[in-house]
């Protein structure tokens, strides 16, 4: 028999919730032990025929009306009209006495006192037995409410003025059991036990109704909220009595008062509990309690931040942790108990096991997002923000040094500059910020962060040297962030400066002059002779006014982390380049992980302000911890908000990190590939030589189709650089090493920033593998490698060990570990591991063919003389196309 359906797939196809199926299959004779359980082709068949048989049957509730008497109603499955019922139960019926924490329930108040008044106990009609011939449809046929009394008698009663008691359609929230479960479980079990008899006194009857509603072992079952929170309280009190003194009790604690706070109707039933006690037990029970109907989505939610631990999400479900992780490897995930997982992850497990999740947590945009949007007419221009990038020693810090000393405002003049990593300078045109970081850190960290603040490139190239490694690799920075770059050609005065060149080899990379029909500006400059200078910032200012640069000074500040560092008397200070609006001293402020208020202001000449708007590169103090580059400052509207979303943050940091996720690889891609959402994939490409690189980069970019598109965004020979790092953490790319290596430092970085590196050293290796990547093969097949065969020829009970086999070895060679599975008469009777492998008494690794051996199977014991055991070993074979 194969197994073909788990209960959970066919709870899934039913439509009804898992425990109501295993109940189901349970009535059919069929045993499975929990939602996971497989079942065969006709076990699934007769469930369905069961299903459909019992879906077209009313149902029967039992519920508690008081101390020793239960009604059982039965009712039709089919929807009955709410409002006209509820309320002529409701004003009928008034012995019922539903919770304080309950509204009452008309269906449950409606048999109640008909039930009551039911003197004579009488067998159910036929209509009972053959449900079918029961129509349908009608307020007016609905009920039957049979009373038992828990001191013996069975009585169900098919009385027509009980039929005509109207019927509420039951909530979903009527089928979640109540506090004081084992005490109705117990009566229902004891009255089962009676009526039985009575009925052996009677008449036959069958009661599958009953069956329907019977409890299920919570532990074993996929529970639906409810008992889940019952339990939970359960393991509440236990937690605490375990661990009256631990954080975790508390932990647990709040976590469980956090899944019943999303489940108000939970709270209310402990509260009611509570109040009443035991007593109050009984009351709580008269919900009615409808199993055939799965409980709603809606009431089936967790809410979770950003991620969560196995363990907790494993607690609000209500479920084991073990079989969370069990159906966590089936998706591919390994995580341990302790681990997170994300929101999206724990959406996909949570939906297998019946619950949504939500995404909740603080929203610190409430306190950033500004209230309303920045109007056309507010807006006022700014300066463009540039950063000067180029190969070494091609005179990018001459040239910020001679724009600099040349351009200092007036004001300023005498001023003592300080190293704050921006300046501001005016030019006779307008003002200009330049960052003075190196270039990849100043907006690739940022863009790696979600930052941008780079509006211009100023490339420097040397006129006698041309385009070079670092060129190359700045033109490629530029490109990912969208920046458009302006080209100082420097060095004009020196001999051997062939501007042209430089222009040539800039066209091959996309960046043609103006004047040979492209849109590339070009400066020929001299920063050792000053030459050009104004008219290369002319251009700037020019490329600047096509980007039409606003921003809105009246406003709360907004800005980015430019540089930061812990000074021995300030503390942790930054440059702040301010991109809207204005910071005031004193304004509270939030920063990546960070906090604070402002203290001091300065500005590139050391100067103590106010105030800084727009485009303005200052020195802040009054930061709780050093920022990274890139980091947002915003002010927000006082330290409470600001330590509030500083504390959120660093939460939800914590529980990234416990999550690890790399940011993007090879199998990731494979993955997206699967929803056809990711096209193209992203590499970093780097090599040894120039030469090889050509070919890497040739092979790649015939890779490319239509379907999926290999994108270079950066090549270039060497060492695997932090530069290369960030570039490929900005845009999502995979590093290609090709007899290359980072430094330890590069490899720090590259797992900071979660970016994957793939070594090669033979081309075709590497471009197999990325051609697997791209056709989706890359998962691997699993393929099987036969080891050998043993004969058994003895068997042996050890006490607490098992059945031993003595065996011989009659082909190959059985290993210690292997996998083996057992034949019988060529059927394979076992699958699974030896677990233990002696010569004489001696464990030994293996024992090859012609020697005898003894033997055990893991967790197997119906070994018989004459089975084979063939062992053999699972090896992952890479598909190719
Ligand atoms: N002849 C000439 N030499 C220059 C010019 N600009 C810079 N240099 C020289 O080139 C050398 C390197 O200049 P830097 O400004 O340090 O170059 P860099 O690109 O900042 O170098 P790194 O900081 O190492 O990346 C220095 O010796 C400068 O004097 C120029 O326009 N003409």
């Amino acid at each position: 028999m194969t197994t073909k359906m788990r209960v959970r797939e066919l709870s899934g196809e039913l439509g009804i919730s898992n425990k109501e199926l295993i109940h189901l299959l349970r009535k059919l004779n069929i045993n499975v032990k929990s939602h996971m359980s497989g079942l065969t082709d006709e076990e699934t068949e007769m469930a369905r025929k069961e299903f459909n048989k019992a879906s077209h049957e009313p149902s029967i509730e039992d519920k508690r009306v008081r101390s020793g008497v239960i009604v059982r109603r039965k009712k039709k499955p089919v929807r009955q009209p709410k409002a006209e019922p509820a309320d002529t139960a409701v004003q009928e019926e008034p012995p019922v006495q539903p919770t304080s924490s309950q509204s009452p329930t008309p269906s449950t108040a409606a048999p109640v006192s008909d039930a009551d008044d039911e003197a004579t106990p009488s067998i159910p009609t036929a209509e009972t037995e053959q449900p079918e011939d029961a129509a349908p449809e009608t307020a007016t046929d609905a009920p039957r409410d049979v009373t038992e009394e828990v001191t013996g008698e069975v009585t169900e009663d098919a009385d027509a003025s009980v039929a005509k008691a109207p019927v509420q359609e039951p909530s979903g929230e009527a089928s979640q059991p109540e506090s004081g479960e084992d005490d109705e479980k117990k009566a229902t079990e004891k009255k089962r036990g009676k009526r039985k008899k009575s009925k052996k006194k009677k008449a036959p009857q069958p009661a599958p109704q009953v069956k329907i509603i019977s409890r299920p072992d919570p532990a074993k079952e996929q529970p639906a909220p409810q008992p889940a929170s019952t339990s939970q309280d359960k393991k509440k009190k236990s937690f605490k009595k375990k661990h009256r003194r631990t954080v975790e009790a508390d932990e647990l604690y709040r976590k469980v008062r956090q899944a019943e706070t999303s489940r108000p109707e939970l709270v209310g039933s402990r509260k009611g509990r509570g109040k009443r006690g035991r007593r109050g037990r009984d009351q709580v029970q008269t919900k009615p309690m409808v199993t055939t109907q799965p409980i709603k989505a809606a009431k089936r939610k967790i809410r979770i931040d950003e991620a969560i631990r196995i363990a907790d999400l494993a607690q609000q479900m209500g479920i084991k942790a073990q079989d969370l992780i069990k159906n966590l490897i089936g998706m591919g995930v390994m995580a341990t108990i302790n681990q997170s997982i994300d929101a999206d992850t724990a959406a996909i497990i949570a939906a297998d096991f019946g619950y949504d999740v939500e995404k909740i947590g603080f929203s610190e945009k409430e306190f950033l997002a500004p209230v309303h949007e920045d109007k056309e007419e507010d807006l006022r221009p700014r300066p463009p923000v540039v950063t000067i990038m180029g190969h070494v020693d091609h005179g990018k810090t001459s040239l910020l040094d001679v724009i600099r000393k040349s351009h200092i405002t007036s004001g300023e003049a005498g001023g003592i500059t300080q190293h704050i990593g921006a300046y501001h300078v005016t030019t006779p045109r307008g003002e200009i910020v330049f960052l003075d970081t190196p270039g990849h850190e100043a907006f690739t960290a940022m863009r790696a962060r979600g930052a941008q603040v780079t509006d211009l490139v100023i490339l420097v190239v040397a006129a006698d040297d041309g385009v070079m490694d670092q060129t190359r690799e700045a033109i490629n920075h530029s490109k990912a962030a969208g920046v458009p770059i302006v080209v100082a050609v420097n060095k004009i005065d020196k001999e051997g400066a062939d501007p042209d060149r430089v222009k040539r080899e800039l066209a091959e990379h996309g960046l043609v002059p103006e004047e040979w029909g492209g849109d590339t500006i070009f400066a020929n400059v001299s920063a050792k002779k000053k030459i050009g200078i104004d008219e290369l910032l002319e251009l700037v200012l020019l490329q600047a006014e096509v980007l039409e640069l606003k921003a809105n000074p009246n406003r709360r500040g907004v800005g980015h982390i430019v540089e930061a560092r812990l000074d021995k008397g300030r503390g942790a200070v930054a440059t702040v380049l301010i991109q809207a609006g204005t910071i005031h001293k004193g304004d509270a402020f939030t920063c990546g992980l960070h906090a604070g208020k402002i203290r001091a202001i300065l500005n590139d000449q050391g100067k103590m302000l106010k105030e800084a708007g727009p485009a303005m590169p200052v020195e802040v103090q009054g930061f709780d911890g050093v920022p990274d580059a890139g980091d947002e400052f915003v002010v927000v509207a006082d330290e409470k908000v600001a330590r509030k979303i500083s504390d959120s943050r660093k939460g939800k940091q914590r529980e990234k990190e416990l999550a690890k996720e790399t940011k993007f690889t090879l199998d990731k891609f494979l993955a997206a590939k699967a929803g056809e959402k990711v096209k193209v994939l992203n590499l970093v490409v780097k090599s040894d030589v120039q030469g090889s690189q050509e070919a890497i980069i040739d092979a790649l970019n015939k890779l490319s189709g239509d379907e999926v598109r290999i994108e270079i965004i950066h090549s270039g020979t060497g060492a695997i650089t932090e530069s290369d790092i960030l570039l490929a953490s900005a845009s999502n790319a995979i590093i290609i090493g090709f007899n290359v290596r980072p430094t330890a430092k590069v490899k720090d970085v590259a797992e900071q920033e979660k970016v994957e590196i793939r070594f090669y050293n033979i081309i075709y290796k590497l471009v197999a593998e990325i051609k697997d990547a791209m056709s989706g093969m890359l998962a691997p097949t699993i393929k099987e490698v036969y080891i050998g065969q043993a004969e058994v020829r003895q068997t042996f009970n050890v006490p607490k060990v098992g059945t031993v086999a003595g065996c011989a070895v009659i082909d190959g060679k059985l290993v210690r570990n292997a996998m083996v599975r057992l034949l019988r008469d060529g059927v394979v009777i076992y699958t699974g591991k030896l677990n233990s492998l002696k010569r004489f008494k001696d464990d030994v690794r293996e024992v090859q063919k012609g020697f005898e051996c003894g033997t055990g199977l893991e967790r197997f014991n119906d070994i018989k003389e004459g089975d084979i055991i063939e062992a053999f070993e699972e090896v992952e074979e890479k598909r190719t196309l």
